[in-house]
């Protein structure tokens, strides 16, 4: 079997429906939906499956003008793991048309497709009529050469499967990314990871080391219903331990308990959180990688 495996990033303004389409073409309710505006630094979005392919949906916050240095390393973590994605969808809301959101992106848009696919999403359909669609559909694309353009309503559905179908070919010959029993929990962990990060901003303010990254390591559900969750606090320095972990681990013990308290109240059942942290020196040298692609974000600009 040829199996084939990829990256898609789906850009698109807050609300245009993102989460919905990848909860769509999932086909599970995995990716979150957050209406807390820029805490959404989920990298993955979610897996899906079609035929033999495997499409991995990444987010790409702050892609066009992050604010600060912070999000600038994010938006290249976005783009970590994947030498590159494979496709670009740019999400649009027909009823909303070119918005000054809209004219943002797309002057950004040849920067950051760099010779990849780019294609066109006019979702929300439903909300206007036929022959508005047709309008919007060339004025966009007289702005840029989007190699497809897809007309779908996201929420019932319409189109859908025509775009997951169309990405799969898109994407190259190659083993899957993941896991097929993975998948399910794979946006789950990132979560998790997000949910720790905000502690840890919260109680380390200015203090937050720059460079830190969290992972989810590890997932398992338990027989009593409640889950065991392993993370790690990746740090740049040795000094920077010491601040995560507080004057005899006071910082990191609260941070802990905080998360765990809100990861409960998400999942709805009792959770066993345990953080480590660690000092990952070579991140510094990731970055380099993500300059070579274009992302660089040491200079702050
Ligand atoms: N009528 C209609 N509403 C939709 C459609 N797709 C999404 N929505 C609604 O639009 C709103 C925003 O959708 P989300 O999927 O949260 O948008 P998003 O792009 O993920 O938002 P952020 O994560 O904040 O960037 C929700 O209320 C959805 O129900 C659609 O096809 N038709």
């Amino acid at each position: 079997m040829t199996t084939r495996a990829g990256f898609v990033a789906l850009i698109g303004e807050p609300n245009a429906g993102k989460s919905t389409l990848t909860n769509r073409m999932v086909g599970a309710k995995v990716s979150i939906v957050t209406h807390k505006v820029q805490t959404t630094r989920t990298r993955i979005r979610g897996v899906a499956m079609e035929g033999d392919a495997q499409i991995v949906f990444v987010d790409t916050p702050g892609l066009f003008r992050p604010r600060r240095r912070l999000d600038r390393a994010m938006v290249a973590a976005a783009w970590g793991g994947a030498a590159d994605a494979d496709v670009i969808v740019l999400l649009i809301e027909a009823h909303r048309g070119v918005t000054e959101g809209v004219e943002r992106i797309l002057e950004g848009l040849e920067e950051i497709a760099r010779g990849r696919k780019v294609a066109l999403a006019i979702n929300k359909i439903d909300k206007v009529p036929a022959e508005r669609l047709l309008g919007l559909a060339r004025e966009m694309n007289d702005r840029f050469p989007f190699v497809r353009t897809f007309m779908i309503s996201a929420e019932k559905g319409h189109g859908v499967d025509d775009l997951r179908k169309w990405l799969a070919e898109q994407l190259p010959e190659g083993p899957w990314l993941y896991p097929e029993d993975q998948i399910a929990d794979l946006p789950l962990r990132m979560i998790a990871a997000e949910i720790t990060r905000e502690k840890l901003t919260l109680r380390l303010h200015q203090e937050l080391p720059y460079q830190l990254t969290v992972e989810t390591e590890s997932w398992q559900e338990r027989k009593d219903g409640s889950a065991r969750i392993d993370q790690v606090i990746y740090v740049a320095r040795e000094g920077h331990k010491g601040i995560v972990l507080g004057k005899r681990g006071e910082t990191i013990k609260a941070i802990s308990q905080a998360a765990r308290a809100e990861l409960e109240e998400f999942l709805g059942r009792k959770v066993h959180l345990f953080t480590q942290v660690k000092v990952r020196p070579n991140w510094l040298e990731e970055a380099e990688r993500y300059s070579e692609m274009g992302l660089d974000f040491r200079d702050g600009n």
